[in-house]
């Protein structure tokens, strides 16, 4: 694995970092950080023993350099690294909102792959998208590939599909979040002490997950499994549609699509 840049090292630009370093795939010393404050730099050389630096164009010194800043600093931070990036280089995009054409426009960059992660990443049970531009080399998929799938699950697809593959996975974990919120504070409504109640929820989301790809069930066949005739879970059934669950939730990715299209 060659040097591997990350400009940023907020939520993602860490929970990636802390995904290949857990997994092996680099040496903590091949892997380069810049970020804004020291105070950020301390933070991520203390977790992971990775290089860090409060000059982006340190960062731009390796074959692959992520960009991991929020997409309204995207603009600002390429043209700052524009000069210190070299002709090979594989420039990294997780921004929503950034084509593979903006980002070459800007950067003079060739070689560019869109990509967009998820924070479970920091447990290498990410799920990745990867859009791949049209001058990147087999090779250069490849050590793409391996990156994000030292931190879990990744699938290359078109560069229109990546709003939807961004809703689906890329934001979707806060929308679980809250789903786990929402039930251990019910638990907790019935007498259930608050971290068990993490407990049941979150290992409950996990299981149901796990059936959706391990059982080749559809997923209404695994919900009708789990309501028994004249039973308990069909009455939460009747409750979540009242409330428009499904609904709320398309509304909800929908959203998330419409906002990527401004950026
Ligand atoms: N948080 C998430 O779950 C996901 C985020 N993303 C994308 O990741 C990118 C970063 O998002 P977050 O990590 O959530 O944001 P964040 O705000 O947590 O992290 C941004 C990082 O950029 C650094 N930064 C700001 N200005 C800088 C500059 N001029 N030079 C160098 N570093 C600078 C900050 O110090 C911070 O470490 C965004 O483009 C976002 O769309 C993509 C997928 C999921
Ligand atoms: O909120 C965001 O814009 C980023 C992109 C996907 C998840 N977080």
């Amino acid at each position: 694995m060659h040097r591997i840049g990350f400009i940023g090292c907020g939520n993602m630009g860490r929970a990636m970092v802390q995904g290949i370093v857990a997994q092996g795939l680099a040496a903590p010393s091949d892997i380069v950080v810049s970020a804004r404050t020291q105070a950020t730099l301390d933070a991520v050389r203390e977790s992971f023993g990775v290089d860090t630096t409060l000059d982006n164009a340190e960062a731009c010194r390796a074959s692959t350099v992520f960009l991991a800043v929020k997409p309204q600093m995207y603009e600002s931070v390429i043209a700052e690294v524009k000069p210190h990036l070299a002709e090979n280089t594989v420039l990294v995009s997780i921004a929503p909102g950034k084509s593979l054409a903006w980002l070459a426009e800007q950067s003079g960059v060739r070689k560019i792959v869109r990509l967009m992660p998820n924070t479970p990443a920091a447990v290498g049970e990410g799920m990745t998208s990867v859009v791949v531009g049209e001058a990147c080399e087999q090779a250069d998929i490849d050590e793409v590939l391996a990156i994000v799938n030292s931190f879990g699950k990744s699938e290359i697809i078109p560069e229109h599909l990546i709003d939807a593959a961004s809703a689906a996975a890329g934001c979707s974990p806060a929308f679980v979040y809250m789903f786990i919120e929402s039930m251990a504070d019910a638990a907790v409504l019935e007498g259930m002490p608050r971290a068990q109640a993490y407990r049941f929820a979150s290992q409950a989301v996990l299981g149901a997950a796990k059936m959706v790809q391990e059982s080749g069930m559809h997923p209404g066949a695994l919900k009708d499994a789990v309501c028994s005739p004249g039973g308990t879970t069909i009455e939460g059934v009747r409750a979540l549609e009242q409330r428009g669950m499904r609904s709320a939730v398309m509304e909800a990715l929908a959203a998330t699509v419409a906002k990527a299209q401004r950026l």
